[in-house]
């Protein structure tokens, strides 16, 4: 799997523009991103990263690393997948990098996403999903879970780059993402769902294969 995530890294620099700016995601897939992307490195602006983890390695291979609110909207977003269904809708966070990866797919017009066969299933949910929580609310949205038919386990020892935990919801099929999404969207004390149905992938390549 890691030859394809190896591909996928390396064919999503044909969208990189000259002159831009890059949505940088975090995880193993994005790894090989940033290292095709240090070779085009004079041509482009710089970089918006997702991850304490993303900064170190774009730094180490000399790309600038740019503040979102200084940049505005960027053309195009970057980032691997736990899950990813035929819509294109996405489960990410197995790195607890969710909420910052949510905010610059947001900001951003493409969101690429790259990832390996395995990552591609008929409906989300066999790879537990991600919430961030507050810690103070863990047992309150843990609690809220369990109503909706979920088994919440606390990813015990995992503190997010925003200070925050990470509750992993196993036992849910999940056939309509978006709703889901906007619900929990709604309980006090989440701070990101790592579902991404309502803003899904604009372009998913799987291996160097467009999807
Ligand atoms: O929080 C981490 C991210 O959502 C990653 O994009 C996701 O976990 C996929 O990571 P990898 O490319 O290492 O499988």
């Amino acid at each position: 799997m890691s030859n394809e995530k190896r591909l996928a890294g390396e064919a999503a620099i044909r969208y990189v523009e000259d002159g831009g700016i890059v949505g940088v995601g975090t995880g193993s897939t994005v790894a090989f991103f940033i290292d095709a992307l240090a070779d085009l490195k004079d041509r482009i602006q710089g970089a918006v990263s997702s991850s304490e983890q993303s900064t170190a390695q774009l730094k180490r291979v000399g790309i600038p690393v740019l503040d979102l609110n200084a940049t505005g909207p960027l053309s195009i977003y970057v980032d691997g997948a736990d899950e990813c269904d035929p819509y294109k809708r996405l489960i990410k966070g197995g790195g607890a990098a969710l909420t910052r990866e949510k905010i610059i797919a947001a900001a951003s017009a493409r969101f690429v996403c790259i990832i390996d066969s395995s990552k591609r299933v008929e409906l989300l949910g066999k790879f537990p999903l991600p919430i961030e929580v507050i810690p103070m609310a863990r047992s309150l949205v843990g609690r809220e879970i369990v109503k909706r038919g979920g088994n919440p386990v606390w990813r015990d020892g995992v503190v997010t780059d925003n200070g925050n935990w990470v509750i992993d919801v196993h036992g849910w099929q999940i056939a309509d993402p978006v709703a889901l999404e906007k619900d929990l969207n709604q309980i006090p004390g989440i701070v990101t769902v790592g579902l991404f149905a309502q803003r899904a992938a604009d372009v998913v390549l799987i291996g160097d294969r467009e999807m």
